[in-house]
């Protein structure tokens, strides 16, 4: 025990504080001759300095914040744009300022986060904790396009849990980005040679269109067949690629198909205009450039005999050129590296008029025929156009299907009919007379061999081009071979002379 000496307590008392008057005066003395000091140190130099006392100084943070930026260099950072869409699921009530918008083509209201708000998230008892933050672009140095902001995410927790973040949680984010985006997919509709793509908003589905329902339903098992094969076919070393011919008269529904298969699978969709590739490498930068889970299309390929006129012109110039069996092996070894499903699809007018070479299995895996409007095809249209149901149909549907089975009319040709009025009435009365009109336009072309022909071609097979296989099988020369083909272009221009004046 230490007596307590209260005479001398007001002494220490002051002399406290006087010792601690002169410290802080000593503080003070030495900040204002630091900041003298630094004033006289450079910027960029005293930040630094600044910096490094800062490291030595500062309290150490449990956390680790990783950044996200939008852009690396001139490309969009993948990762960036898979956040962007998995924190749309993540937005919570305690969010206070969210972006609403919408693109074209786009069914539903797209809602972000604004700058500044944040998003827990929570994996595997791992707390996450997102935020998006833009920062103005240094001058002259906006993003590409000239962006004036600098966008990015930052996603922070705790350091001890960053192995699993990088490596399991972060691809969980790219795989549910990945899932969303097909669910809400816009698909695009690219034109390979002019290197642009706009959004695909065919309405055509498989629900529309107006075909045989057995051929619809076998074209999508095919479809759902080829979509769930990925293992097998690679277990055989082929490429994971499938082929469709879709041959029949314009305005049978070709195009519609490939929009409906397009919407079924939600593959983007790219079309390949060959008059204008001239050479391998050409297509090669095309063909890589396109999108996994596409369907390449490639128009009227009957017009190949264009192709190959344009290959002599241009051997002449150079030595390359293709063929299109040539373009087939070579999308075959160009997408046997690549994992992803591609369909090509081939259209044409003609099938006959194709190279046998194309034909052959392997190369065009399913043919299609897009026949003629039937009366099956017709009930489907009207009850698209008129909300005619099969169970209750108009009475003038019986002698409308009777037409239709007797006479060759598109369903191009009908549907431009169901379009003429919202009344049902006058729309079935004025396509009973223009079926009538059509018969008889029809009639005059043809005598009995004619309408023998329409029925033939009707089932899929040509029959002046059977003719002409057999005259080659005779050894027929060029000659022969020639005019008949020119009687089968005179026989379908003769059988369809509406189309040919459109
Ligand atoms: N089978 C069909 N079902 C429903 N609508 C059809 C069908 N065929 C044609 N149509 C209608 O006619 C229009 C033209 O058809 P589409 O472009 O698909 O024919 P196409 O066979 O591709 O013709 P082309 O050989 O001239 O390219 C379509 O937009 C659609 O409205
Ligand atoms: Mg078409």
């Amino acid at each position: 025990m230490y007596p307590l000496n209260l005479r001398e307590m007001p002494t220490t008392a002051s002399s406290l504080f006087s010792a601690y008057a002169s410290f802080t005066a000593l503080i003070m003395l030495v900040k204002s001759m630091a900041d003298q000091l630094m004033s006289l140190i450079p910027p960029p130099l005293r930040s630094y300095l600044s910096s490094i006392l800062h490291h030595f100084y500062a309290p150490r943070s449990a956390d680790l914040t990783l950044i996200v930026d939008e852009k690396c260099g001139h490309m969009i950072n993948q990762v960036y744009e898979a956040v962007e869409v998995y924190l749309k699921t993540k937005i919570s009530p305690l969010n206070e300022r969210l972006r609403v918008s919408r693109t074209p083509g786009q069914k539903t209201l797209s809602i972000t986060i604004d700058r500044n708000e944040e998003i827990i998230d929570y994996f595997d008892n791992i707390t996450l904790k997102w935020r998006y933050v833009c920062t103005e672009a240094k001058k002259g140095g906006g993003g590409p396009g000239g962006d004036k902001e600098k966008r990015k995410f930052e996603l922070t927790f705790n350091k001890k849990h960053k192995v699993e973040v990088i490596d399991s949680y972060l691809h969980n984010v790219l795989d549910r980005a990945d899932a969303l985006r097909q669910e809400e997919k816009v698909l695009k509709l690219a034109s390979q040679n002019s290197g642009s793509s706009i959004d695909l908003q065919h309405p055509s589905t498989f629900d529309t269109l107006a075909m045989d329902p057995k051929l619809k339903r076998m074209i999508i098992e095919d479809l759902d067949r080829f979509l769930r094969r990925k293992e097998f076919y690679k277990k055989v070393g082929k490429a994971w690629k499938r082929g469709y011919l879709l041959y029949g008269p314009p305005g049978t529904g070709k195009s519609s198909l490939i929009a409906a298969m397009a919407n079924y699978l939600k593959f983007d969709v790219h079309d390949l205009d060959l008059s204008r590739i001239f050479n391998n490498s050409e297509l090669r930068r095309i063909l890589l450039s396109s999108s996994n889970r596409s369907i390449l299309v490639i128009e009227d390929i009957d017009c190949s005999v264009q192709i190959e006129n344009r290959k002599e012109e241009k051997s002449r110039q150079s030595n390359t050129n293709f063929t299109l069996s040539g373009l087939l092996n070579f999308i075959d070894g160009l997408w046997s590296s690549s994992g992803d499903g591609r369909i090509i699809v081939f259209t044409t007018n003609h099938k006959d008029k194709l190279d046998p070479a194309l034909l052959r299995p392997g190369r065009m895996d399913v043919h299609i025929h897009m026949s003629h409007c039937t009366a099956s095809g017709f009930r489907i249209l009207a009850s698209n156009y008129l909300g005619i149901q099969e169970s209750n149909p108009h009475n003038l549907c019986g002698e409308i299907e009777g037409l239709i089975e007797s006479t060759e009319v598109t369903p191009a040709e009908v549907a431009e009919e169901l379009l003429k009025s919202d009344d049902a009435d006058v729309v079935l009365e004025g396509l009973v007379d223009f079926l009538k009109r059509k018969k008889e336009e029809n009639n005059k072309i043809g005598d009995e061999g004619t309408q023998e022909l329409i029925k033939m071609q009707k089932k899929g097979s040509h029959p002046v081009a059977i003719t002409a296989m057999m005259e080659v099988e005779k050894n027929a020369t060029m000659e022969v071979v020639q005019n008949l083909l020119l009687k089968i272009i005179e026989y379908d221009s003769l059988s369809s002379p509406g189309l040919m004046n459109v």
